[in-house]
């Protein structure tokens, strides 16, 4: 996969400053930072967490789990300290916590689909910036007010809508860019999708992703 055209838009806090931070760890994008007692964790993943242990703390990622250690603790003399990720074979005598005993079966079951050639998340860009009617409104207004029964009527090939977050978005352009598959993306069509949509990524910024889809807003009052 192209990992330059591979990136999300997500809705989250800039960083912390990392000149604060005494420790930090990059492990495959996902970083791990502790400053004095307090660790903090900061994952673009939500499936990451860690555990408080004085000089050791726990990292889950995905099915993975790890014991972060601080060495320096060890090491008094050392000027820079590092943090070191230890694999789970080399940690038996420490406590491990399971994936399956914190996350449980509460959180939805995430699958990124690697994008078709030309489907990716750049590639959307630059399709919602070059092509002139994404929506398909061919000349009517996205500012007026659409009843659920037009939304439900529209599931054709070239228009599918949906509600999100109370407007309504033609998503036909977007089926191949959805990182998550069509197959998830069709769930939305013809319905309010915005309670699957948080279910499975609130943090994903659709209002920007689908700005040149919008149709229209909801009308509610129906
Ligand atoms: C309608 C607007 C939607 C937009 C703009 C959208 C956008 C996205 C984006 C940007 C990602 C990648 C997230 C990441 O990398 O963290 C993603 C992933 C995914 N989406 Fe959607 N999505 C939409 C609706 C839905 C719906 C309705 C479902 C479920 C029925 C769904 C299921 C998924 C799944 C399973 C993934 C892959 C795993 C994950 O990252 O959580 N999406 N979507």
């Amino acid at each position: 996969m192209d990992i330059d055209n591979d990136f999300t838009f997500c809705q989250v806090s800039a960083p912390a400053d990392l000149e604060t931070n005494k420790l930090t760890s990059d492990v495959a994008g996902i970083s791990i930072k502790e400053e004095s007692s307090n660790a903090i964790c900061t994952s673009q993943d939500s499936g990451l967490f860690l555990s408080n242990d004085s000089n050791s703390k726990e990292a889950i990622v995905g099915s993975l789990s790890f014991t972060v250690t601080n060495t320096t603790s060890s090491q008094p003399n050392e000027s820079s300290q590092s943090t070191t990720l230890v694999p789970p074979s080399k940690t038996s005598n420490l406590s491990m916590k399971l994936p399956e005993e914190k996350n449980s079966a509460k959180k939805p079951v995430r699958a990124k689909v690697p994008f078709e050639k030309g489907y990716s998340q750049m590639d959307w860009l630059k399709l919602t910036r070059t092509h002139p009617d994404l929506a398909g409104l061919k000349g009517q207004s996205n500012k007026r007010l659409i009843s659920m029964d037009e939304v439900r009527k529209h599931q054709t090939e070239g228009q599918m809508w949906t509600v999100l977050k109370g407007r309504v978005y033609n998503i036909s352009p977007y089926m191949k860019f959805h990182p998550g598959g069509v197959d998830m993306l069709m769930k939305a069509v013809g319905k309010d999708c915005t309670s699957l949509f948080n279910k499975y990524h609130a943090w994903v910024n659709a209002e920007f992703l689908l700005e040149k889809c919008v149709v229209g807003t909801l009308d509610e009052s129906q």
